[in-house]
């Protein structure tokens, strides 16, 4: 088995009496999506911000490539290559998609960029960020004004973005949120795409968007990991099933 490129230990959080995160342990490696679900209120975003850095864990710890980085800041942590997919509240309507993705390009390249001439900066810029937007199935919208995109071609836009700062892990918030039918089914073909580059820790609640994607599932509920497994082992698990108790996710 690759060594993980995610590895969690035991760790916990509380806020104030509230367990939020309690003693979860789990591991992503190369090439996987590792699905976490649970009831609404599990911990599920909380997890998210204690491994992208915007909240420190109270115990455990958070290895990413080999390296501990429990103790990084969250740009540390995007610079070693983790990823966390941006909402769509964190895209510039009034820029186009390329001009978005270029943005998290020039980012994170800081001055690597600097030594070009202004033009040719320019353009290698663009063609990063038009590689990333390729990527995502976006390439023909590239010039467009991102306000004028759909729901479902922002959600690829975030994808884009995240790209863009060139990850090993991509952490993904609940990406298909808001996504009709058909564009979920794009976005799934997307995400299945993307899985071959990138790991990929993925909080999602369309379960059956979780059953198509993930090689492995995590379940949370109050906090702790009750059950990790294949689709096919977390599905008809009775805790699972009991844990969604008078939700219809798994219908
Ligand atoms: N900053 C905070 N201070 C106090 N309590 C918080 C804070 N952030 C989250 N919580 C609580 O922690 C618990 C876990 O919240 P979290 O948002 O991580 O759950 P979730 O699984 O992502 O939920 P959902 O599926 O509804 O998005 C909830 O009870 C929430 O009210």
């Amino acid at each position: 088995m690759p060594d993980p490129l995610l590895e969690l230990r035991g760790l916990s959080k509380n806020f104030g009496a509230l367990t939020v995160t309690s003693d979860v342990s789990l591991t992503v490696l190369p090439g996987e999506i590792h699905a976490i679900i649970g009831p609404n209120g599990a911990g599920k975003t909380t997890l998210i911000h204690q491994i992208s850095g915007t909240l420190r864990p109270d115990r455990g710890t958070i290895r990413f490539a080999g390296q501990d980085v429990t103790a990084l800041p969250f740009e540390r942590r995007a610079r070693l290559g983790l990823a966390r997919s941006f909402q769509i509240t964190s895209i510039v309507p009034g820029f186009t998609a390329l001009e978005n993705v270029a943005l998290a390009v020039q980012a994170r390249s800081g001055s690597s960029f600097r030594f070009l001439r202004p033009v040719a900066n320019e353009k290698a810029l663009n063609e990063e960020a038009r590689a990333a937007l390729d990527t995502v199935g976006l390439g023909r919208v590239a010039d467009r004004g991102a306000a004028a995109l759909s729901h479902g071609e922002k959600r690829q836009l975030e994808l884009a973005i995240a790209i863009a700062m060139n990850p090993r892990l991509l952490l993904l918030d609940e990406p298909l949120a808001g996504a009709g039918p058909e564009e979920t089914e794009r976005l799934i073909g997307i995400l299945r795409e993307l899985r071959s580059r990138y790991g990929i820790l993925l909080v999602e609640h369309d379960m059956q968007a979780v059953f198509a994607l993930a090689d492995r599932i995590s379940v949370l509920v109050y906090g702790r990991v009750i059950v990790t497994g294949t689709v096919d082992e977390i599905r008809d698990h009775p805790e699972v099933r009991t844990a969604y108790l008078g939700e219809d996710a798994l219908a």
